[in-house]
């Protein structure tokens, strides 16, 4: 599924293909793969390593010609079948996963770096409030090896934003940070680019950080968009089998459609057919395999449902148990964590989930 080619989109992505030349043979890495972004709107493009992410990324950037399709940008057509407007007059800043800073420039003439159009006033005023922006005024004489790598982070977001690109590319730009800063990282650039109303593309094969920065999301699998949407729909209304499993945590289980009752009915119990969905099919018959996200299963002490801990992950705030149901399915709970259970003790479950979610059967 792809997007549908919007003629008011700031950044319109139009049934590209790109590919590489190997040898006398063009391999084909991206497939008519399509998105929009209005003027400001962060989009992500999500997929495992190799997927071609930074493929797309590269030619959005004018480093990669196209096979056929288009990009615009702000009307002004950068990519066709015929033609590729060079790097260098796209309007457009990359922020690369090695921050790719001059290591013998200080922080602030990294950023003065691409001004040299402007007067050493104005070049000077802009620094300082890209300073501001990205928290690291008081950083300005250090270099980069004096910096930690958050704040490199950040000074290479802010030269990229220093010449006002009509986009912002942000190819794995967290990469090589710690977890736990990567989350922080992320929101606060969203802040940034928000506040300052920049259009941006990030590539990332973390959800996390995706969920934290962007508004739309694009899952990719083998070069092509399976669902562009937001974090909420990809994680409650997943497209396909595929995207199911890539976001979030959840398992299948397999359920028997009640068509009288138009319920699907599983182990745990059952479920109204098709709740919450939008899109769903609710002709199906016989049975499908139903996605059971780790917070549709709630602990329960009070519920005569029982099941046993098999495996359990502390995780601050919760515990991820992995629970074995009485015929041998397994099944995941958030649970809060003060209810510290131990391996191969019975807990109460019920069922509560606002959207159920189900596929074909695969085996
Ligand atoms: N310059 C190139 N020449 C030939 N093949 C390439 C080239 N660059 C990338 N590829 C191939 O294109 C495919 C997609 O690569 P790409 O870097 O776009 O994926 P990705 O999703 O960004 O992966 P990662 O997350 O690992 O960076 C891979 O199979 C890769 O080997």
């Amino acid at each position: 599924m792809s997007a549908i080619p919007d003629s008011a989109a700031h950044l319109s992505v139009d049934a590209i293909r790109v590919g590489y030349q190997l040898g006398r043979t063009m391999q084909e890495i991206v497939h008519d793969l399509s998105f929009t972004l209005q003027r400001g709107q962060i989009g992500c493009l999500l997929g495992q390593s190799g997927c071609g992410k930074t493929t797309v990324l590269r030619a959005i950037a004018g480093f990669e010609s196209l096979i056929s399709g288009s990009i615009t940008l702000g009307g002004k057509e950068l990519s066709g079948a015929q033609h590729t407007a060079a790097p260098e007059t796209r309007h457009v800043g990359v922020v690369f996963q090695d921050y790719a800073l001059f290591p013998h420039l200080s922080v602030a003439d990294n950023l003065a770096f691409g001004l040299r159009g402007l007067s050493a006033q104005e070049r000077q005023s802009r620094v300082a409030r890209l300073l501001s922006l990205v928290g690291l005024t008081s950083q300005e004489k250090k270099f980069p090896h004096e910096l930690s790598g958050g704040q490199q982070q950040r000074v290479a977001l802010a030269r990229a934003l220093a010449p006002q690109p009509d986009l912002l590319l942000l190819d794995e730009p967290f990469s090589n940070l710690d977890v736990d800063l990567r989350e922080r990282l992320a929101t606060e650039v969203r802040d940034i680019l928000k506040e300052i109303g920049t259009t941006a593309v990030l590539v990332t094969h973390d959800q996390h950080e995706a969920f934290a920065i962007a508004d739309q999301i694009g899952v990719m699998q083998n070069g092509a968009i399976v669902q562009w949407d937001n974090a909420y729909n990809l994680y409650h209304r997943p497209a396909t089998r595929f995207v199911a499993d890539f976001i979030g945590l959840g398992v299948f289980t397999t359920g028997t459609i009640d068509p009288a009752q138009q319920h699907v009915n599983i182990e745990l119990g059952s479920l109204p057919l098709c709740h919450g969905m939008e899109s769903c099919d609710a002709n199906a018959q016989g049975q499908v395999d139903v996605l059971l996200r780790a917070d549709d299963v709630i602990h329960d002490d009070a519920s005569p449902l029982q099941a046993e801990v098999v495996r359990k992950a502390f995780r601050g705030a919760e515990f991820l148990y992995t629970l074995k149901l009485k015929s041998g399915q397994q099944v995941l709970a958030l649970v809060p964590s003060h209810h510290d259970h131990a391996l191969g003790e019975r807990i109460g479950i019920r069922l509560e989930a606002d959207h159920v979610v189900t596929f074909a059967k695969t085996n």
